[in-house]
């Protein structure tokens, strides 16, 4: 479990437990169900928000994804009140019902349970990245889109960023790429937009990260722009940095790439605190309702535009 100083903090049980009592109080907006389990054979919980929620309506869908990475234990808390905030205020907030009625939310909490559990195990941080399949692969090199091109990975099985044997050879991301295929309904892929959500450098991202060019096969001009411009707006309501992600450094494998190279998912990725400093990946508890909190305007203007963000740049869909 975590340190008793962070006890704030949702292990895997206590993730659920809030997942649970989530949907038991709001049974007609919020569903909870799982994409199938980890390398260990943990669940990975799928919270489902949207009026009728045991139907499968027409609306437009956005996910988000939170622990890809073990050791970021701040995002299953953004996750988390994002799951709390929209079922919360339904029926009070203008908003937030407007977008419950209007889409159909996807929220994984932790995609890789495995690795989280494992980095708090004795009580002391490990600083656990990848899963615990073998020597641990990292999630966020092994999705299927232009897997290990780039120099954006490892192929050493001791590294961080190891790619894997293969794309998709950990069970976590088949599990996503699966959920997420199973979203294509009558050849129309039902999930319009998506935000992995990481730690730290207080950034948001957006594809592609296997090359430092703006624009590539599969992303034109105009779709450069939207990403840009929606990003810089979500960044004036967090302070955090927005850019093309390899700006930072190329990157493949990643899910943005994946989403967006396959499925034309408007995918970003956040950076959330500390922007450096502060705690690292082990910021204190004292910090999450500060840091999660942060990020609701962003989260609330990403929503808005979430069903076809080329609106953005008075585009249409
Ligand atoms: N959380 S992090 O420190 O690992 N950074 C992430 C950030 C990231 C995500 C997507 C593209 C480029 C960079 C990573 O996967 O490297
Ligand atoms: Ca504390
Ligand atoms: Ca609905
Ligand atoms: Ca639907
Ligand atoms: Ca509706
Ligand atoms: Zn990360």
């Amino acid at each position: 479990d975590f340190p008793p100083a962070d006890s704030m903090y949702h292990n895997y049980a206590e993730q659920n437990a809030e997942l649970q009592k989530i949907a038991a109080d709001h049974p007609s907006i919020a569903r909870l169900s799982n994409i199938g389990t980890s390398f260990q054979g943990r669940n990975l919980m799928l919270l489902k928000i949207s009026d009728n929620v045991a139907s499968d309506e027409s609306e437009p869908e956005v996910l988000f994804t939170c622990q890809q990475h073990a050791r970021e234990h701040l995002t299953p808390e953004m996750c988390l009140r994002i799951a709390n905030r929209y079922t919360d205020g339904y029926g009070s907030d203008t908003a937030i019902t407007n977008m419950v009625n209007s889409r159909e939310i996807w929220i994984v909490t932790s995609v890789n349970p495995d690795g989280s559990e494992y980095d708090i195990a004795t009580g002391s941080y490990r600083s656990w990245r990848k899963n615990r399949q073998g020597p641990g692969t990292d999630l966020n090199r092994n999705f299927g889109y232009n897997w290990g091109c780039c120099g954006g990975s490892s192929g050493s099985t001791g590294s961080e960023t190891y790619r894997g044997p293969s794309a998709f050879s950990a069970p976590e991301t088949q599990r996503v790429r699966d959920f997420v295929n199973s979203r294509v309904v009558g050849g129309v892929q039902q999930i319009k937009s998506h935000i992995d959500w990481h730690t730290y450098s207080e950034l948001i991202l957006w594809p592609y990260g296997y090359t430092y060019n703006n624009t590539a096969p599969g992303l034109d001009a105009n779709q450069e722009r939207a990403f840009r411009t929606l990003g810089q707006q979500m960044a004036g309501t967090n302070n955090y940095t927005p850019q093309q992600s390899s700006d930072l450094y190329i990157t493949d494998g990643t899910i943005n790439d994946w989403l967006w190279g396959v499925h034309k998912i408007w995918s970003y990725t956040f950076e959330m605190y500390p922007r450096s400093g502060g705690g690292g990946f082990y910021p204190p508890d004292e910090v999450i309702t500060r840091e999660t909190s942060r990020n609701d305007a962003a989260v609330a203007l990403f929503l808005s535009y979430s069903d076809c963000v080329p609106r953005v740049i008075g585009g249409t869909c």
